[in-house]
């Protein structure tokens, strides 16, 4: 549910948990209705990290362009860091290619190494990292090496029917954007994502955003969660 404040530096947060069934096990999750939450302060001496989540298909990349045009930030996407890296010829090069090609999660050490090269060398100090973390795994790692929380997390919600629909649409030539791997990715979504929104929500960083409509339509929503930065 969002309350849209125009040009307030406040949005504030509450929640209520839901109940997920998750390979066995329940986990509790604490869906925030962002109509009321607040964002830091982002200071330029030290950097204001917003995480991008959403299975393969909600749109993240999507609304990232749109984040960077309105509100500056820089985006570092982990896919494209990691097709990147196969097509530079690295020594990690085919174990990544083979790890998206079965839609699984490349070891964590190898992705935060190059989201941290990324933002070292990097003028701006706003960030959107896309994609990331897509496991618990990849959460610690990265709290471990870069020694800092993301001050934002934004979760594009998105029936897997609507996913898959739009990842064959794609037509990037991505070797994981098909109906196989697409069915292992949202397997591996399934299983390694809700702890990781679980966790963030419950320390009230958690924007979960329906990611049905246009991409305006969902900008529009995403839009007041930033309205206090300026670009
Ligand atoms: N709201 C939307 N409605 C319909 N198609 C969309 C929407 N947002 C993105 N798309 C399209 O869906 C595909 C996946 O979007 P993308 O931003 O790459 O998602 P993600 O990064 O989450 O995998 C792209 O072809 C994109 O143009
Ligand atoms: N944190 C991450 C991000 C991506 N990846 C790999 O890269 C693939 C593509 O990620 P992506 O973020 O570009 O995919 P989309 O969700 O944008 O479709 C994933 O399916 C994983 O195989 C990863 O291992 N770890
Ligand atoms: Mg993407």
């Amino acid at each position: 549910m969002w309350r849209r404040v125009a040009s307030v530096s406040h949005l504030f947060s509450h929640s209520k948990s839901t109940k997920f069934n998750q390979g066995g096990s329940t986990f509790k999750i604490w869906e925030t209705i962002t109509s009321e939450s607040e964002i830091p302060t982002p200071s330029k001496g030290s950097p204001f990290i917003t995480f991008v989540l959403g299975g393969p298909g909600s749109g993240k990349g999507t609304q990232c362009a749109k984040i960077v045009e309105a509100f500056g930030f820089t985006h570092i996407s982990a896919g494209d860091l990691l097709r990147r890296e196969i097509a530079s010829g690295s020594a990690y090069g085919s174990v990544i290619l083979s790890t998206i090609r079965e839609g699984k999660i490349v070891p964590s050490q190898v992705t935060v190494q190059l989201i941290q090269k990324e933002m070292e060398s990097s003028d701006n100090y706003k960030f959107l990292i896309d994609g990331f973390p897509r496991s618990e795994e990849n959460r610690k790692a990265f709290e471990q090496t870069i020694g800092t929380e993301p001050d934002v997390v934004l979760f594009f919600d998105c029936p897997e029917q609507e996913m898959v629909k739009r990842v064959l649409n794609r037509n990037q030539g991505r070797v994981d954007d098909n109906i196989d791997t697409i069915k292992k990715r949202l397997e591996i979504f399934d299983e390694l994502n809700w702890p990781v929104i679980n966790y963030y929500s419950q320390r009230g960083k958690l924007h979960k955003i329906n990611a049905v409509g246009t991409v305006d339509e969902i900008f529009e929503k995403v839009r007041p969660i930033f309205a206090p930065l300026s670009k």
